[in-house]
Protein backbone atom coordinates (compact mmCIF):
# COMPACT_ATOMS: atom_id res chain seq x y z
CA UNK A 1 0.00 0.00 0.00
CA UNK A 2 1.23 3.22 -0.83
CA UNK A 3 1.80 5.98 1.78
CA UNK A 4 -0.18 9.37 0.96
CA UNK A 5 0.15 12.88 1.06
CA UNK A 6 -2.84 14.78 3.38
CA UNK A 7 -3.82 18.05 2.16
CA UNK A 8 -2.49 19.97 4.83
CA UNK A 9 -0.94 23.62 5.01
CA UNK A 10 2.81 24.09 5.94
CA UNK A 11 3.30 20.39 6.71
CA UNK A 12 3.84 16.75 5.19
CA UNK A 13 2.01 14.26 6.84
CA UNK A 14 1.31 11.13 4.60
CA UNK A 15 -0.67 8.34 6.18
CA UNK A 16 -0.39 4.26 4.79
CA UNK A 17 -3.25 2.82 6.87
CA UNK A 18 -2.24 -0.48 5.49
CA UNK A 19 1.48 -0.69 5.93
CA UNK A 20 1.41 -4.69 7.62
CA UNK A 21 -0.90 -6.68 7.25
CA UNK A 22 -3.38 -7.13 10.02
CA UNK A 23 -2.17 -10.35 11.88
CA UNK A 24 1.70 -9.70 11.09
CA UNK A 25 0.68 -6.25 13.24
CA UNK A 26 -0.99 -8.25 15.98
CA UNK A 27 2.05 -10.79 16.37
CA UNK A 28 4.66 -8.16 16.43
CA UNK A 29 2.20 -6.15 19.22
CA UNK A 30 2.41 -9.40 21.56
CA UNK A 31 6.16 -10.20 20.41
CA UNK A 32 7.19 -6.39 21.65
CA UNK A 33 5.02 -5.90 24.21
CA UNK A 34 7.08 -8.73 25.89
CA UNK A 35 10.43 -8.85 24.72
CA UNK A 36 10.60 -4.83 25.42
CA UNK A 37 12.03 -3.72 28.67
CA UNK A 38 9.25 -1.11 29.58
CA UNK A 39 9.50 1.96 31.70
CA UNK A 40 7.29 4.16 32.92
CA UNK A 41 9.64 7.53 32.92
CA UNK A 42 9.18 10.28 35.32
CA UNK A 43 9.09 14.22 33.95
CA UNK A 44 8.78 17.08 35.41
CA UNK A 45 5.26 18.81 34.81
CA UNK A 46 4.75 22.42 36.29
CA UNK A 47 7.69 21.85 38.37
CA UNK A 48 5.86 18.59 39.88
CA UNK A 49 7.54 15.63 39.12
CA UNK A 50 4.68 13.27 37.74
CA UNK A 51 4.90 9.70 36.07
CA UNK A 52 4.40 9.56 32.21
CA UNK A 53 1.22 8.32 31.30
CA UNK A 54 2.25 5.70 29.39
CA UNK A 55 5.15 3.02 29.21
CA UNK A 56 8.47 3.92 26.76
CA UNK A 57 11.65 2.63 25.86
CA UNK A 58 14.35 3.51 23.44
CA UNK A 59 15.80 1.72 21.12
CA UNK A 60 19.08 2.94 18.20
CA UNK A 61 22.56 3.59 17.25
CA UNK A 62 25.35 3.98 20.21
CA UNK A 63 26.23 6.99 18.44
CA UNK A 64 22.58 8.45 18.08
CA UNK A 65 22.80 10.03 21.75
CA UNK A 66 20.33 12.34 23.30
CA UNK A 67 20.70 15.26 25.56
CA UNK A 68 18.06 15.30 27.83
CA UNK A 69 18.10 17.67 32.06
CA UNK A 70 22.10 17.53 31.68
CA UNK A 71 22.64 14.51 30.94
CA UNK A 72 23.63 12.71 28.02
CA UNK A 73 21.66 9.60 27.43
CA UNK A 74 22.43 6.70 25.02
CA UNK A 75 19.73 4.13 23.67
CA UNK A 76 19.31 0.51 24.15
CA UNK A 77 20.54 -1.72 20.94
CA UNK A 78 18.21 -2.99 18.26
CA UNK A 79 16.60 -5.66 18.67
CA UNK A 80 16.52 -7.92 15.53
CA UNK A 81 12.37 -7.54 15.05
CA UNK A 82 13.32 -3.79 15.71
CA UNK A 83 16.43 -3.87 13.32
CA UNK A 84 13.97 -5.63 10.69
CA UNK A 85 11.27 -3.05 11.01
CA UNK A 86 13.76 -0.53 10.38
CA UNK A 87 14.50 -1.45 7.19
CA UNK A 88 10.79 -1.44 6.25
CA UNK A 89 10.33 1.93 6.93
CA UNK A 90 13.55 2.98 5.30
CA UNK A 91 12.56 1.67 2.06
CA UNK A 92 9.04 2.88 2.54
CA UNK A 93 9.92 6.45 3.49
CA UNK A 94 13.63 6.42 1.59
CA UNK A 95 14.89 7.69 5.22
CA UNK A 96 17.21 6.36 7.18
CA UNK A 97 16.75 6.21 10.84
CA UNK A 98 19.01 5.85 13.68
CA UNK A 99 16.87 5.19 16.58
CA UNK A 100 12.89 4.41 17.85
CA UNK A 101 11.41 5.78 20.70
CA UNK A 102 8.43 3.46 21.67
CA UNK A 103 5.37 4.22 23.40
CA UNK A 104 3.34 1.91 24.76
CA UNK A 105 -0.56 3.40 25.77
CA UNK A 106 -1.92 0.50 28.24
CA UNK A 107 -5.40 1.54 28.15
CA UNK A 108 -7.63 4.52 27.05
CA UNK A 109 -6.27 6.57 30.11
CA UNK A 110 -2.91 6.53 28.82
CA UNK A 111 -2.17 9.26 26.46
CA UNK A 112 0.74 12.15 25.04
CA UNK A 113 0.20 15.65 25.60
CA UNK A 114 0.42 17.98 23.05
CA UNK A 115 3.84 18.79 21.37
CA UNK A 116 5.90 18.87 18.55
CA UNK A 117 9.24 16.44 17.68
CA UNK A 118 11.51 19.59 17.16
CA UNK A 119 14.33 18.74 19.55
CA UNK A 120 18.26 20.09 18.30
CA UNK A 121 18.78 16.48 17.92
CA UNK A 122 16.34 16.07 15.64
CA UNK A 123 18.18 19.08 12.81
CA UNK A 124 15.42 21.77 11.04
CA UNK A 125 13.55 19.40 9.26
CA UNK A 126 13.07 16.11 11.33
CA UNK A 127 11.59 12.81 9.79
CA UNK A 128 9.32 11.36 12.03
CA UNK A 129 7.99 7.97 10.44
CA UNK A 130 5.24 6.15 13.13
CA UNK A 131 3.83 2.48 13.40
CA UNK A 132 0.94 1.76 15.38
CA UNK A 133 0.19 -1.47 16.37
CA UNK A 134 -2.72 -2.95 18.52
CA UNK A 135 -5.94 -0.97 19.34
CA UNK A 136 -7.06 2.05 17.43
CA UNK A 137 -6.19 5.45 18.66
CA UNK A 138 -7.31 9.11 17.72
CA UNK A 139 -3.99 11.41 16.63
CA UNK A 140 -4.86 14.71 16.29
CA UNK A 141 -2.70 17.81 14.78
CA UNK A 142 -3.18 21.36 15.08
CA UNK A 143 -1.53 24.65 13.50
CA UNK A 144 0.95 25.69 16.27
CA UNK A 145 -0.20 29.49 15.32
CA UNK A 146 -3.51 30.12 13.75
CA UNK A 147 -3.45 33.12 12.15
CA UNK A 148 0.28 31.62 10.34
CA UNK A 149 -1.40 28.10 9.51
CA UNK A 150 -5.17 29.08 9.18
CA UNK A 151 -6.60 25.48 9.44
CA UNK A 152 -8.70 23.66 11.63
CA UNK A 153 -7.21 20.72 13.64
CA UNK A 154 -7.01 17.51 12.25
CA UNK A 155 -7.82 14.15 13.65
CA UNK A 156 -6.75 10.77 12.29
CA UNK A 157 -7.84 7.25 13.38
CA UNK A 158 -4.81 5.71 13.47
CA UNK A 159 -5.36 1.58 12.86
CA UNK A 160 -3.11 -1.35 13.49
CA UNK A 161 -0.08 -1.58 11.04
CA UNK A 162 -0.38 2.29 9.73
CA UNK A 163 2.23 4.14 9.30
CA UNK A 164 2.27 7.95 9.38
CA UNK A 165 5.01 10.12 8.19
CA UNK A 166 5.33 13.69 9.08
CA UNK A 167 8.48 15.35 7.52
CA UNK A 168 9.16 18.77 5.78
CA UNK A 169 7.94 21.39 8.05
CA UNK A 170 5.41 19.53 9.96
CA UNK A 171 7.50 20.01 13.48
CA UNK A 172 7.88 23.67 13.00
CA UNK A 173 4.24 24.38 12.25
CA UNK A 174 2.17 22.06 13.79
CA UNK A 175 1.46 20.21 16.99
CA UNK A 176 0.09 16.68 17.85
CA UNK A 177 -1.11 14.44 20.42
CA UNK A 178 -3.24 11.32 21.56
CA UNK A 179 -5.59 12.41 23.84
CA UNK A 180 -7.11 10.42 26.38
CA UNK A 181 -9.91 8.09 25.66
CA UNK A 182 -12.93 7.36 27.94
CA UNK A 183 -14.02 4.04 25.81
CA UNK A 184 -12.83 1.05 26.98
CA UNK A 185 -9.58 0.17 25.03
CA UNK A 186 -6.82 -1.75 24.65
CA UNK A 187 -3.10 -1.60 24.01
CA UNK A 188 -1.62 0.17 21.68
CA UNK A 189 1.94 0.16 20.77
CA UNK A 190 3.70 2.71 18.27
CA UNK A 191 7.39 3.23 16.88
CA UNK A 192 8.07 6.75 15.61
CA UNK A 193 12.04 5.78 13.93
CA UNK A 194 13.94 9.12 13.82
CA UNK A 195 17.11 10.06 12.73
CA UNK A 196 19.46 11.91 15.15
CA UNK A 197 21.56 14.19 13.60
CA UNK A 198 25.04 15.13 15.82
CA UNK A 199 25.14 11.16 15.99
CA UNK A 200 28.66 11.53 13.81
O1 LIG B 1 1.65 7.56 19.63
C1 LIG B 1 1.66 8.31 18.66
O2 LIG B 1 0.99 8.12 17.66
C2 LIG B 1 2.50 9.57 18.71
C3 LIG B 1 3.81 9.42 19.39
C4 LIG B 1 4.57 10.71 19.36
O3 LIG B 1 4.08 11.74 19.02
C5 LIG B 1 5.99 10.72 19.77
O4 LIG B 1 6.53 9.67 20.16
O5 LIG B 1 6.61 11.78 19.70
FE1 LIG C 1 5.59 13.22 18.61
Amino acid sequence: MPLTLLPLPHAEVWLDEHFLPFDAATALLHELEQTIAWRQEAIRLYGREVLQPRLTAWHGDPAATYRYSGLQLTPQPWTPALQKLRGQVETATGTAFNSVLLNLYRYGQDSMGWHADDEPELGSAPVIASLSLGATRRFRLRPRDARETPHAPVSLDLPSGSLLVMRGPTQQHWLHAVPKTARPTDARLNLTFRLIVNAM
